[in-house]
């Protein structure tokens, strides 16, 4: 189906789940493991028999993985690093006016990754988060994602797993996993930051906890906005189109383009999905940047001749492809990240990176200080009445 008109609320909205999520994130506060195990049961359908998946159950489960996965697992995890190593930034020291002040940085020391796995299962997502997390030095990984069907962890996750030498697993999902990586419970381990995206549930959650442990911001049922103009392949644009709608029917599929051709091959392979995409005739292509601008999207598709230089107007996008990169390139081994920004937060961030595991941690050390300076912070804090302030600088240097 096709709306002619953007919708007032995004279809990835999750305050309609907060209330159930309430309940579910008080369950697993009140009754730890036990509330775990019940909600697995009653939510994925499948009883397990353990929370943390062992190191045997692990191997065993990473040793179903057909090699050809494990190759190409290998291939995506070289490119991904190179991509996190590159942004890894130095200790910075400097001085002015009689003072030395720096940065040094310094990892998170207990961090959750979330990964999903409802109706797909997304293994790729603990390579996203799990590469920045050890390129960034993070001592203490631990792992939450759904069970299988089998009550076990999905092989190829196992594999990343071992892999990544993470320290814990743990077989639960949702917004129980997300309650129990912030307050801890008999198996799983409280964390300090949260990281990792999901469907309305475990964000409603992460929402919900942030106040007791750190999260990377919402990264809910995918967003893709393709800006498309007269030199953009039809064929590849629907096909871009109806990948990132795999994600589920909450996912917000936009396509903003000024040429008639293009919108009418692309309405006539859409119109007959049950799934809703967004199509807005735009005047021009900056129209259809300052749209797109305004919806903030996870993905941002600039499908356009002159993609590179127009990039420069886009100032809220999680991710962008330019001209005809494909948007699940990124999602799997560009190097970018595929864990984005939803609901509006590419506004305010952008997709996981290192930075999402390390603090700059500031310092100052007086030297000499310049004797203005000196007055200036003195006169400050009797400004502010803060007279003990302006006493303990005078007393050292005046
Ligand atoms: N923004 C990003 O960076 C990004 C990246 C990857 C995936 N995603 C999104 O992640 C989502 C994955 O969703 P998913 O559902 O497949 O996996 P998921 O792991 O996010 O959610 C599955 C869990 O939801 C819980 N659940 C299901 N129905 C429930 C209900 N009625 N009440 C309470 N809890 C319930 C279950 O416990 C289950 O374990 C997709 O929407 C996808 O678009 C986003
Ligand atoms: N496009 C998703 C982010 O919205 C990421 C993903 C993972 N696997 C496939 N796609
Ligand atoms: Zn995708």
């Amino acid at each position: 189906m096709i709306s002619y008109s953007l919708p007032n609320e995004r279809p990835n909205d999750f305050s309609r789940v907060i209330p159930v999520v309430r309940d579910i994130i008080e369950s697993v506060k009140a009754r730890g493991d036990n509330a775990l195990y019940q909600l697995t049961e009653k939510l994925d359908k499948v009883k397990i028999n353990n929370i943390k998946v062992s190191e045997e159950e692990l191997k065993t489960q990473a040793s179903k993985l057909d090699p050809k996965v494990k190759q190409a697992i290998d291939v995506a995890y070289e490119q991904l690093k190179a991509f996190h190593e590159m942004l890894v930034p130095p200790n910075i020291g400097g001085g002015y006016q009689g003072i030395s002040f720096g940065v040094v940085w310094r990892s998170i020391e207990k961090i959750g990754i979330y990964v999903p796995s409802g109706k797909y299962s997304y293994p790729s997502t603990l390579l996203m988060a799990g590469i920045p997390a050890k390129v960034a030095k993070v001592k203490e990984i631990y792992v939450a994602s759904p069970p299988n069907q089998e009550g076990s962890v999905n092989p190829a996750l196992a594999y990343v797993a071992i892999k990544l030498g993470v320290n814990d697993v743990y077989k639960v999902g949702g917004a129980q996993a997300i309650a129990a990586l912030a307050y801890g419970t008999e198996s799983v381990r409280k964390v300090y930051k949260i990281v990792g995206p999901g469907n309305v549930y475990v964000q409603a959650a992460k929402f919900l906890v942030s106040n007791v442990v750190g999260i990377d911001g919402i990264e809910g049922p995918t967003e893709l906005v393709i800006i498309a103009d007269e030199t953009a392949k039809p064929e590849h644009v629907v096909l871009d189109m109806k990948a990132q709608a795999e994600h589920g029917p909450d996912t917000y599929i936009v396509l903003l383009s000024n040429d008639d051709e293009l919108l009418k091959k692309v309405e006539e392979k859409i119109m007959d999905d049950k799934k809703i995409y967004y199509i807005i005739k735009t005047k021009n292509i900056d129209e259809a940047i300052e749209i797109a601008n305004k919806i903030a999207p996870e993905h941002l598709s600039l499908y356009v001749k002159d993609a590179y230089t127009l990039m420069d107007k886009i100032v809220n996008a999680g991710a962008i492809s330019l001209g005809n990169t494909p948007p699940a390139i990124i999602d799997y081994v560009a190097g970018p990240n595929h864990i984005l920004p939803t609901n509006g937060w590419a506004r305010i961030r952008g997709g996981v990176t290192v930075y999402d595991f390390i603090k700059p941690t500031m310092y100052a050390n007086v030297r000499d200080i310049n004797k203005q300076l000196l007055e200036a912070s003195i006169s400050l804090a009797n400004y502010e009445g803060f007279v003990i302030h302006g006493k303990s600088i005078g007393v050292r240097y005046e």
